[in-house]
């Protein structure tokens, strides 16, 4: 399998050097030259597996370069019971990631899939164990090391951290806003005291985080002396593995391949939801692609209306579901280039006038910069938006109607998913964090904290590490510099 960047460099690189190296020397992402495809025999062949063997299933579709019994070796290490024990009553923690029917009525059906059960209580876990192992692996075989710098709204950064620590040869450099993710989210993130660990509260949003961490990896010469790798879904090995859980969700929610199932995803960075462009593009019997998002809207309104248009970090809102606090999703690049037919030229000019014009206009109306709008509904997507009203209702009817307290980007999605319900088509709802993450919110809503589970009782009273900056790309170079001493 070899992969193409979505801006056109002409090199075509294997899996593991895409794995290290994270965004294209173009500053395109990686996909690969063609998706691998999945026959409904194979289909019917992985209903039977667990989920570790699913994940090598759709792993050496990708990894070629990886010898078949190394990868099924890494695959079961990181999908365990053990790693995935966060469940709630009624899961099985063995099923990584468990169903539940939240309702069905009149032909209409709405599932939760579990993807918060791992160490963060975050669905990152879920390709971030995997990513932590796949480094490891690739680097002891290189004898080589690597430098992280990555940006986080407060989930991707605790699961990197918890899965990296300790890792010989890997250094983490995480940018998270500051002051911006929930008090349970920045303990858990800055009480890590590991010396691998460095923690960058940024004077910014997500997106000014985001913008160094490009910035520096399209610095080539110092991305190539710091040993400069990226843990975040620019790197593909994060969305492949992302993949892998829409396949669960589909099999374990169906008996036949002739059923349909659509799933809401909550959404900032459009990581998760490019997995599932990415399961259908493969095969996956996806209806729809519902796109879920929370006041920062700027997917929502590409998706009703054709025009991509991204907020500065003073239009950017601080909201209670502040993982999606996100208005330039670093995925929508692959799924444009998949939407504009491979055309990297296109993305390229598209992409820039991202950074010079603050986006552009697929509606086709007169001055527009295309017309591929109209083909958005082939791939399955659909859009929706939840507020901070929106969420503290769900919240609460989940707990009376469903019995369960769900997390804010969950309700978010949840709330999204009501409003897309078609009959005889399964909605599956990804549960993408835990409850005890936003307690502030759930407090709100509830009148009562979330569960917590079992080791994260005093997480907020640990003494905190963390180093505060400004939004600076050279100021964040200068000390990843210092602490790597390369
Ligand atoms: C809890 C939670 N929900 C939803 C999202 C949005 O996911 P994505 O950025 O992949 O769209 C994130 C951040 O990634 C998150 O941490
Ligand atoms: N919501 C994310 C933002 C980063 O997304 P990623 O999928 O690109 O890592 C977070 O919690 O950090």
């Amino acid at each position: 399998m070899q992969y193409v960047s979505t801006r056109g460099h002409a090199a075509t690189p294997s899996f593991s050097e895409i794995l290290l190296g994270g965004l294209a020397p173009d500053g395109g992402l990686y996909l690969p030259a063609q998706y691998p495809q999945v026959s409904g025999a194979e289909l019917d062949q992985w209903r039977k597996l667990s989920y570790a063997d699913l994940a090598f299933e759709v792993l050496r579709k990708f990894a070629t370069d990886i010898p078949e019994a190394d990868l099924k070796a890494l695959a079961h290490k990181t999908y365990t019971a053990d790693v995935y024990r966060n469940t709630r009553a009624g899961e099985h923690a063995a099923e990584i990631t468990p169903l539940r029917t939240l309702e069905e009525q009149g032909g209409k059906k709405l599932v939760l899939q579990s993807l918060s059960n791992g160490p963060t209580l975050a669905f990152k876990d879920m390709a971030m164990q995997l990513l932590g192992n796949l480094f490891e692996y690739a680097l002891a075989k290189q004898g080589a090391e690597l430098n992280i710098v990555g940006a986080t709204s407060g989930d991707t950064g605790s699961a990197a951290e918890y899965a990296m620590r300790g890792k010989k040869g890997i250094r983490v450099f995480m940018l998270s806003p500051h002051k911006k993710m929930s008090a349970f989210q920045t303990a858990q993130m800055f009480s890590l005291q590991d010396p691998n660990i460095f923690n960058l509260a940024i004077e910014g949003v997500f997106d000014d985080c985001q913008d160094i961490v490009k910035a520096i990896s399209n610095d080539l010469e110092y991305k190539a002396a710091k040993k400069i790798g990226t843990v975040n879904s620019i790197n593909w090995a994060r969305v492949v593995a992302q993949v892998v859980y829409y396949f669960r969700g589909y099999l374990a929610a169906t008996t036949s391949n002739e059923q349909k199932v659509s799933f809401t995803v909550p959404s900032g960075n459009f990581g998760n939801i490019c997995a599932g462009h990415i399961a259908r593009m493969m095969g996956l019997p996806i209806d729809k692609l519902v796109v879920a998002t929370n006041e920062n809207d700027v997917l929502d309104e590409f998706f009703r209306t054709g025009i991509y248009r991204v907020r500065k970090s003073a239009e950017t809102y601080h909201t209670s579901s502040p993982s999606m606090d996100i208005s330039k999703a670093s995925n929508f690049e692959r799924f444009v280039y998949d939407l504009l037919g491979r055309d990297s030229a296109r993305v390229k000019d598209l992409f820039h006038k991202v950074e010079t014009a603050g986006g552009f206009d697929l509606s086709g109306q007169a001055g527009s910069d295309g017309n591929e709008f109209t083909s958005v509904i082939q791939y399955g997507f659909a859009s929706g938006r939840s507020t901070h009203a929106d969420r503290l209702e769900t919240i609460r009817f989940a707990e009376k109607t469903y019995g369960i307290t769900v997390d804010t980007h969950t309700a978010d999605g949840i709330k999204v998913a009501r409003e897309h319900l078609t009959p005889g088509v399964t909605m599956i709802v990804l549960e993408t964090a835990l409850p005890a993450k936003f307690n502030e919110t759930i407090r709100e809503a509830l009148g009562r904290d979330a569960d917590r589970p079992a080791g994260f009782e005093n997480i907020e009273a640990l003494p905190q590490r963390f180093e505060v900056m400004p939004a600076d790309a050279a100021r964040v170079k200068a000390y990843v510099a210092q602490h790597t001493g390369l």
